[in-house]
């Protein structure tokens, strides 16, 4: 159906050329240049049709060859014959014999490499993503506009000064060449000075702009993925390596952002200095304009072919390392049985005999990478020494100047440069696009958890409430770690949770502080789910010190201060005093202001625990959880008594292992399993004979033995 719509289409355009010749009078031979225009501009208007129609790469294909097939005809008889043909436009009969050409000619290449068909859509598909993609990353420089469009004004004016300097060379040569005339001399270095001079300011400011509008881009992109980071579950950055968000945030931000601005810049140069060139080399001889452009194809398709048959020795020579690698390592890491069994010869044979193959296979891609390289030159050398042949016959000819050559050959070296380089950019954007995407995954990730309410009451009494709760961590979510967990947490009341390593003590710690969501059950704050509250509020309001707490690079105030919009320093301080944390301050060399070092590391774990503890009392918190706060402190028993003792109105939640710590707690409550087996006070407990009464025992026996 597409071709049919493409052959209509290329029909009523044939219809329309010979209503204008005939009907108007127009001349039907306009000369080669005119069948040229004719043939780009029908395929211009037949591409479109195709994309429009839906139609894949071996459609454009058909079109261009159906376009360009007459003209390139016409033109090689020329070059056989110059000057002996008439160049009239195609009748109907041409027309069909053009047309059953090209059919001819598109059918030959398809049938003969089908293959071309499938990867071309596979690559086709590639194609279509890394172009969304970039797009994307074009959309998010719309703030940089301003910087961006004085890069391109400047690189634009660059690329013309570029492009003019060998003209001007040219025609010094010619003055030189000629009669010498002082003032046409001079006037001519000058041009070309001037060109230079626009050339070489003009790419200063565009290499500026660039890089300004590429960190701007780069702060944004990491100010927006970290932001989103930062929402994740807690579950994703269990999931997720660090070194993984690491390089996301690093380098693959910076290779995304090179995509607009480096690969922009290049390929908007090499497509206006191709452009602008292409228009000079033509004014200078078209026939030798002709002759070059025969290189560009004839490398491509050499590169073409060299990549496929590289690409295949390079993933023979992976698999072969991966192999090799494989029975070196379980050679070695099963030495007792290799020995065992006497199998020493047969384990040297095999990793010689894949060695070997690695040995083919390398030599194979080095005498490939050779042949490439000679073909390459070859075909350069028989273009240069074709048009140098060539020059010289129209110079004879008085067609062209020595100048003019000279020019011709300079813009020639360029153009195969420029040409190269707009390859290869189209290469680099599909790798950082390929950045781009994977910085993208992260950006667009939705956290796996119910996005926190708006709930912000103003009294909070802090009654939590366990309901029935069911929880599976994600990463085990076959392996339940606390299974229809009931429990109530007081306000004004200290309750504690005991148990063995493993009972699930940490894991309502987790629920409560909201880290993950449960599956079964809710728990509760003041009878609402924690979801409704208020993100903030809810951390606010819920304070939490862990056994090994974390500090950040700063002061001491800052690190009790963390997280608070506005803290008062008679806060911080009144906080330090209530966890025993102000004298040890005090005594350091700055006092509040002394730096903490990297994660803490100029204290030690107890005064780290301490201004952990002050940290969670400066948010004056409605429920306070103590996840074995004081265990690394000299006295962390009497300390936690006595912290308790502050806490008369909170809800505290205490984790020991220590028995001692939390045998004077209203509540206690034994987890084992994931269940909660038993819970009551310590009188109750131990009154029952139940697990928490051996549990104490055990932990008491040890103890004494340890001291004896
Ligand atoms: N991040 C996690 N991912 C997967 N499973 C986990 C994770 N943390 C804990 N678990 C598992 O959940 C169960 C309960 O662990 P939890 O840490 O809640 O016990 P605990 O009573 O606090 O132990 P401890 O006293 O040793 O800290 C255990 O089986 C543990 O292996």
């Amino acid at each position: 159906k597409v071709y049919v719509q493409i052959l209509c289409c290329d029909l009523a355009l044939w219809g329309t050329l010979w209503g204008w010749v005939y009907l108007l009078g127009s001349p039907s031979d306009g000369g080669l240049a005119w069948l040229w225009a004719l043939g780009i501009l029908r395929w211009a208007f037949l591409h479109m049709a195709s994309i429009a129609s839906s139609g894949g790469m071996v459609v454009r294909r058909w079109v261009a060859t159906q376009c360009l097939l007459w003209p390139i005809f016409r033109s090689s008889q020329v070059m056989l014959q110059p000057g002996a043909l008439s160049y009239p436009i195609p009748g109907p009969a041409g027309v069909a014999l053009i047309t059953v050409s090209g059919i001819a000619a598109c059918l030959f290449w398809e049938l003969t490499f089908p293959e071309a068909q499938t990867a071309d859509s596979v690559k086709e598909k590639k194609k279509q993503e890394a172009k969304a993609l970039f797009l994307r990353v074009v959309r998010y420089s719309r703030p940089d506009i301003l910087h961006l469009g004085t890069a391109f004004l400047f690189l634009s004016l660059a690329v013309i000064c570029e492009t003019f300097i060998p003209y001007a060379t040219g025609k010094v040569i010619d003055i030189l060449g000629s009669q010498y005339e002082q003032s046409k001399f001079l006037s001519a270095i000058g041009l070309m000075s001037i060109l230079s001079l626009g050339s070489a300011v003009c790419s200063g400011v565009r290499g500026g702009m660039f890089m300004c509008s590429l960190a701007r881009l780069n702060r944004r992109m990491r100010h927006m993925l970290f932001r989103n980071l930062v929402q994740q579950e807690i579950g994703f950055f269990e999931e997720t390596k660090p070194g993984d968000l690491a390089s996301r945030l690093e380098s693959d931000t910076n290779l995304m952002g090179m995509s607009v601005a480096m690969n922009v810049n290049v390929l908007l140069r090499s497509t206006v200095k191709t452009a602008g060139m292409l228009v000079l080399m033509v004014g200078i001889s078209w026939q030798l304009t002709l002759l070059t452009c025969v290189e560009m194809p004839l490398l491509a398709a050499l590169q073409n072919c060299y990549n496929t048959f590289y690409q295949a020795l390079s993933q023979q020579l992976q698999d072969c390392k991966a192999q090799a690698k494989e029975l070196a390592g379980s050679a070695v890491g099963q030495v007792r049985t290799v020995r065992g069994c006497g199998a020493e010869s047969a384990e040297i044979r095999r990793y010689e005999e894949t060695l070997s193959e690695m040995h083919r296979i390398q030599s194979s891609k080095g005498i490939a990478s050779a042949i490439h390289l000679l073909l390459r030159r070859m075909v350069t050398i028989a273009v240069k020494v074709g048009m140098l042949f060539y020059g010289r016959q129209l110079i004879m000819l008085n067609h062209l100047t020595n100048g003019g050559l000279l020019a011709f050959v300079l813009y020639q070296k360029d153009m195969v440069t420029n040409m190269k380089s707009l390859v290869y950019v189209f290469g680099t954007m599909l790798n950082s696009v390929g950045a781009a995407a994977k910085v993208f995954k992260y950006l667009d990730r939705k956290p796996l958890q119910e996005e926190a309410g708006s709930l912000e009451p103003a009294h909070l009494e802090g009654r939590v409430e366990f309901r029935d709760v069911t929880f599976s961590y994600p990463s085990q979510p076959d392996k339940p770690a606390l299974k229809g967990v009931s429990l109530t947490l007081r306000p004004g009341k200290v309750t504690a949770l005991v148990g063995p390593s493993g009972g699930g003590k940490s894991s309502c710690i987790s629920l409560l502080e909201r880290f993950y969501e449960s599956q079964q059950g809710e728990v509760l704050l003041d009878g609402r789910p924690l979801h409704q509250y208020q993100h903030s509020y809810l951390h606010r309001k819920v304070s939490i010190v862990s056994q090994n707490p974390v500090l950040f690079s700063g002061s001491v105030s800052d690190n009790i201060r963390y997280g608070l919009k506005d803290c008062s320093m008679e806060r911080v301080v009144v906080a330090a005093v209530k966890a025993h944390a102000h004298d040890f301050i005090c005594k350091l060399e700055d006092g509040y202001d002394t730096d903490v070092g990297e994660c803490g590391g100029q204290l030690s774990v107890g005064q780290k625990q301490c201004i952990a503890i002050a940290r969670a009392l400066v948010r004056d918190p409605r429920v306070l959880i103590l996840d074995e706060a004081t265990s690394c402190m000299d006295a962390g028993t009497l300390q936690m008594q006595e912290l308790l003792s502050g806490t008369a109105s909170q809800t505290v939640l205490v984790v020991a292992h220590h028995l001692q710590t939390v045998q004077n707690a209203d509540h206690i409550v034994f987890l084992e399993g994931g269940v909660v087996v038993e819970q009551g006070t310590d009188k109750e407990l131990m009154a029952r004979r139940g697990r928490y009464r051996r549990l104490k025992e055990k932990l008491f026996d040890e103890q004494a033995s340890g001291d004896s």
